[in-house]
């Protein structure tokens, strides 16, 4: 199974986001975390930054909408020609509802679940969805640790993908470093978002190409 690395900008200079961009052009997707300050309590960007990084990036935007009210909101950043548009299960009155919008605008739709939001209600709907976002760490902030206990909720969800033979995408975000991101792959995560431990390096390139070599020494067991 191809495995992908998403950087995540929250962790990029936001005075400078086009020239960051240049920094990780082995990314498979840009991960852009829009944050309103009630869903979570911090607050990014919205959507015309959304749209103008959309307009100048060379690789697909992955947008992770950590905001209330997905239903209203979500389909306007599908609009600006995003590549994926994850929404929380919290956020979203009806979440199958919106992900069949999302995907009717022609954005891949994901379904993000907290690190204390159970996967059972989506384990039989996963062909609504092309990826589920296994938080990691509360959402919110860049640069917290890797919350192992999320790991047998992945896994959950990997048997799941299994049982119903769907290539739905299994990403992980938060706290995910050349240490943790083993023990992700092998319960299943197949793309891995990563803020600190890229924008952070050194050589971001660097970063991401040693990511890369420590996720596919760890595969997925139980396929
Ligand atoms: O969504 C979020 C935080 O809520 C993430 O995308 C962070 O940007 C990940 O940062 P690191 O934990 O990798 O530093």
């Amino acid at each position: 199974m191809p495995q992908r690395i998403n950087p995540s900008i929250l962790s990029a200079d936001f005075a400078n986001l086009e020239a960051e961009l240049g920094r990780i052009a082995s990314a498979d997707l840009v991960h852009v975390d829009v944050m309103d300050n009630h869903f979570v309590p911090n607050l990014t960007i919205g959507r015309p930054v959304v749209a103008r990084l959309q307009e100048v990036s060379p690789i697909p935007l992955d947008v992770h909408l950590m905001i209330d009210d997905a239903d209203r909101w979500a389909p306007g950043y599908a609009e600006t020609g995003a590549y994926s548009v994850t929404f929380h299960a919290e956020a979203a009155a009806d979440p199958v509802g919106l992900a069949r919008r999302i995907r009717g605008i022609g954005s891949r739709a994901g379904i993000a679940l907290k690190p204390g939001t159970d996967a059972e209600p989506y384990l039989e709907l996963l062909g609504e969805f092309d990826q589920v976002l296994v938080m990691t760490v509360e959402p919110g902030f860049g640069g917290q640790s890797f919350m192992p206990e999320t790991m047998p909720k992945l896994a959950r969800l990997a048997d799941a993908r299994a049982r119903h033979g769907l290539d739905v995408w299994l990403q992980v975000d938060g706290g995910i470093t050349t240490e943790t991101i083993g023990r992700a792959a092998e319960a299943g995560a197949d793309t891995f978002v990563a803020g600190s431990a890229v924008f952070g390096a050194g050589v971001p390139a660097e970063a991401i190409e040693a990511l890369r070599e420590a996720a596919s020494r760890s595969g997925h067991r139980h396929r």
